[in-house]
């Protein structure tokens, strides 16, 4: 949320790309693109945001890196500065011709999803410490805490069905 109304403080509109949108119930990406969005939208809300400066578009992968940012450019609507933590990101967006920001990154050491879920697994509560309060109660309704024990004890894996 700080990265998005920081951004949000430099410009008038922003896209926010959901990306790996084909990938759920897996360890590293375990909601579905709309339960992601559904999450997003409720925590720019109950920031404040007004939503009507907000575009959110969910993106699948794309298997040729250097064609992706044309993908990406199929999907979402014009744009002139890209926002980026990833430097890989960065440079793709880079190459083809885009100004990108280095998106600042807020308490990194404490704000990782890898380390949210693997609280999470850990039935270790403190992991509503840190994502909003709106989250916390979707992820509450999703049984969030039990996909990721069934998903983590290799269920969930395409390959077995
Ligand atoms: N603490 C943070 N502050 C600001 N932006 C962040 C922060 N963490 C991640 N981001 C931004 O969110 C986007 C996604 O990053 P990334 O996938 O690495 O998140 P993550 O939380 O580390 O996820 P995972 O642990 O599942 O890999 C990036 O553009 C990154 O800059
Ligand atoms: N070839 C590809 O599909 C490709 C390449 C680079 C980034 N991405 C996406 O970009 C995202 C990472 O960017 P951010 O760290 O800025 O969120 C990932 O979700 C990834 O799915 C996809």
């Amino acid at each position: 949320m700080k990265a998005i109304q920081h951004i949000l403080g430099e410009v008038d509109e922003l896209v926010i790309v959901v990306g790996s949108a084909q990938f759920n119930y897996s360890e590293k990406d375990p909601f579905t693109a709309g339960e992601r969005v559904l999450m997003l939208r409720a925590a720019l809300k109950e920031a404040g945001v007004d939503l009507g400066r907000v575009i959110i578009i969910p993106l699948n992968n794309f298997e040729n890196n250097h064609s992706w940012v044309k993908y990406l450019e199929s999907y979402v609507p014009p744009f002139d500065v890209a926002y980026t933590g990833n430097q890989f990101v960065a440079m793709l967006l880079r190459n083809a011709g885009y100004r990108v920001v280095q998106q600042p990154l807020f308490s990194r050491d404490i704000y990782v999803s890898t380390l949210v879920r693997k609280k999470m697994m850990d039935g270790d509560e403190t992991w509503r410490e840190l994502v909003p309060p709106s989250v916390a109660k979707i992820l509450d309704e999703l049984k969030s805490v039990e996909r990721l024990r069934v998903i983590s004890a290799g269920e969930a894996d395409p390959l077995k069905w």
